[in-house]
């Protein structure tokens, strides 16, 4: 078993990643900008939106956190998502998710600019994506495809199997192991909730990727022999154990699934440390105007 690192390739790219926006600043004399709209005191959201920001400072991007309560009306979100895209100044927006029930996340993902949408939720992203034309691909699929380049994981030919359909991951993740490109060239099963026996599938893969959102969802008997394991679960729970009060679990049994892998990611430690680099990726050719004009 080996692991796959998401510190070691989020420390290595985030210096890349800092010295291109280094020298963007000196070309152009601003730094990329990156806003990150948050709403409400959700405790995962305000941890990860924090790290995102920190993040930007660490490689020299600019970074705004635009904070409201959840009884912000969706109107006036809406119209807040017209004033950033509308500034000149700004690259990049997210607005991060779960939204309070009242707000529908499809009507603020389609008002953001998809020049803008560096979280790649865009429905004119994820048809380009498709398509195979330059576009924003959404920030955790990202980070796992540089993951996979990085230690030359060879995917084609091989059967990806993704449990789990969500706009944000499951779904991008499928078409881009599907689509032709490296890593990808694929044949790609998606399992989901109403897929009556999904060890039958499982059992099958040589690319393993979870996002389902259950701890330990999947287990030693669910795999063969040397498959790839990427766990993209981020399950927090109370915990004594740790400073912050919090634990952090994937969907997969780890002590009882590294074994049989050839390669897996730890939960901290994996995908979510991947997807921040996704996402500076994305604001740096956003402000770099390398996909949109
Ligand atoms: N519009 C939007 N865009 C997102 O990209 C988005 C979102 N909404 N909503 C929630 C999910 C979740 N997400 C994570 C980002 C970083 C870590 C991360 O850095 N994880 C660290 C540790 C975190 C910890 O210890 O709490 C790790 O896995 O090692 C995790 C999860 C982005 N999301």
């Amino acid at each position: 078993m080996q692991l796959l690192d998401g510190k070691y390739v989020s420390e290595k790219l985030k210096g890349e990643i800092a010295q291109q926006a280094a020298d963007y600043l000196a070309a152009s004399g601003r730094k990329p900008h990156l806003v990150a709209v948050l709403v409400g005191h959700d405790g995962g959201s305000e941890t990860y939106v924090a790290s995102k920001i920190k993040n930007c400072e660490n490689v020299g991007f600019k970074s705004t956190l635009v904070r409201y309560e959840d009884t912000v009306t969706e109107d006036e979100l809406l119209k807040k998502v017209e004033e950033l895209n509308a500034d000149a100044d700004i690259d990049g927006i997210i607005v991060q998710l779960p939204l309070p029930k009242h707000i529908d996340p499809e009507k603020v993902t389609e008002r953001i600019d998809y020049r803008k949408d560096v979280d790649g939720f865009h429905p004119i992203n994820l048809g380009r994506m498709q398509r195979n034309l330059p576009s924003f691909i959404p920030a955790t699929p990202y980070g796992i495809t540089l993951m996979l380049k990085e230690y030359g994981i060879e995917t084609a030919g091989k059967h990806c199997v993704v449990v789990g359909r969500s706009n944000i991951v499951g779904s991008p993740m499928s078409i881009l192991m599907a689509r032709n490109t490296t890593p990808g060239n694929c044949t790609v099963t998606i399992c989901h909730s109403r897929t009556p026996d999904i060890k039958k599938f499982t059992l099958d893969a040589d690319i393993l990727i979870v996002a389902i959102g259950k701890k330990n969802f999947i287990t030693a008997d669910m795999v063969k022999d040397g498959v790839v394991v990427i766990d993209v679960g981020m399950n927090r729970e109370t915990s004594t154990l740790t400073k912050s009060g919090f634990k952090l679990y994937g969907d997969v049994d780890f002590e009882g699934v590294a074994p049989k892998s050839s390669w897996i990611t730890p939960v901290p430690g994996g995908v979510g440390l991947m997807t921040i680099i996704g996402l500076l990726k994305n604001t740096l050719v956003s402000a770099k105007k390398e996909v949109y004009k």
